[in-house]
């Protein structure tokens, strides 16, 4: 198997320690290579550069591969520099090219620092998820975080809930639809995916009492689909749709905004959710936290999100691997 390629995320975050911490705990369960700036590797990381992604294959399983990159100045933990931004970019888009040449068999990525990206590059993305999507020259992807007990994806992304209800449109919520669905059979081995789709408004929009989205666009989306052969729940009232009896009637939950979606996974397992971007030519996998100023340096983060989250990576890649 070719490494799964995790970038550095922001160096003043808890991303380089997180990697660190999941290379020694599945070094020998899967190749993996680290492309970042080495002096933001915590202390006494047993580490070797490696020219290519081809190299990392032939090392000693004692050192994390790592594909280097100078970021200049050094890190402070809890602080972003802005003279960072860039390097921190650029890793990304290193990650992506290797993913696309097929020398890496995933990428995996560790937190960046939203704002930190915007002051110190004018970073034209409000996440990975539409960096990708403009790397890869996709017009669609869709955000799914998971863990064990759930799957959720909001329709709507990284925007204002006053931008909601207009950016939510019937093309935006039917792409969103078949995307999940065809990700659920190709790269989950759910061959009948269920699909539950809250409303947007409070108890549904209560027959258009309370809102007349899901009358209006929900519905009317959610029918042609059912006519298409998906198994559809929905809209439902947001809450009262994730309590463990509501789950286990579905295998993923299609929200309408971001934290409709993930809060629930958030409340349910913070430490072992993975973010993966659907719709793209590559696999992408990332923990589902930030960055982490207040503990970053410290020793404290916990790695179990980035190990769920390579895991995953290197599960897709696998599934994959069978079909093609
Ligand atoms: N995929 C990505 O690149 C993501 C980036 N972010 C960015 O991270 C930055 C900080 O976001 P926040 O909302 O503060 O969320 P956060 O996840 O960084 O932190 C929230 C709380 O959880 C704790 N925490 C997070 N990860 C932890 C871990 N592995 N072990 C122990 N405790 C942990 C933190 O210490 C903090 O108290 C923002 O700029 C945000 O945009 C947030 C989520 C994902
Ligand atoms: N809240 C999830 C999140 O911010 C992840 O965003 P992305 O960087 O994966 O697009």
């Amino acid at each position: 198997m070719k490494p799964v390629a995790i970038s550095c995320g922001e160096p003043a975050g808890i991303g380089p320690e997180v990697a660190a911490a999941a290379w020694a705990a599945l070094r020998n369960e899967l190749p993996l290579l680290w492309i970042g700036d080495p002096a933001h590797l915590p202390a006494g990381t047993p580490f070797q550069v490696v020219r290519d992604a081809a190299d990392a294959g032939g090392i000693s399983a004692d050192v994390l591969p790592v594909l280097a990159q100078d970021f200049g100045p050094a890190a402070t933990h809890g602080t972003a520099n802005p003279a960072h931004a860039q390097g921190v970019i650029d890793a990304i888009a290193t990650g992506v090219a290797l993913t696309q040449s097929g020398a890496a068999s995933a990428l995996c990525t560790a937190p960046i620092h939203k704002a930190a990206l915007i002051d110190g590059a004018d970073f034209p993305y409000p996440g990975h998820t539409e960096y990708l999507a403009a790397l890869a020259k996709v017009d669609r992807v869709v955000m799914m975080l998971a863990c064990d007990a759930l799957r959720v994806v909001p329709t709507t992304i990284h925007i204002a809930i006053d931008a909601v209800a207009a950016q939510l449109t019937a093309s935006l919520l039917t792409d969103t639809m078949l995307i999940t669905h065809a990700a659920l059979r190709r790269d989950f081995g759910v061959a009948a995916p269920r699909i539950a789709v809250a409303g947007l408004n409070p108890h549904a929009g209560e027959n258009g009492k309370m809102g007349m989205q899901e009358i209006d666009m929900i519905t009317p989306v959610l029918d042609a689909l059912r006519a298409q052969g998906m198994n559809i729940a929905g809209p439902l009232p947001a809450d009262t749709m994730f309590h463990a009896g509501a789950r286990a009637q579905y295998d993923v939950a299609v929200c309408m905004y971001h934290d409709q979606a993930l809060i629930p996974i958030k409340t349910l397992d913070f430490a072992g959710g993975v973010n993966i971007t659907l719709g793209l030519p590559f696999i992408r996998t990332s923990p589902d936290h930030g960055t982490a100023f207040d503990i970053a340096g410290k020793g404290i983060a916990d790695p179990t999100s980035m190990i769920a989250a390579l895991r995953m990576a290197a599960r897709m890649a696998h599934s994959r691997a069978q079909i093609s």
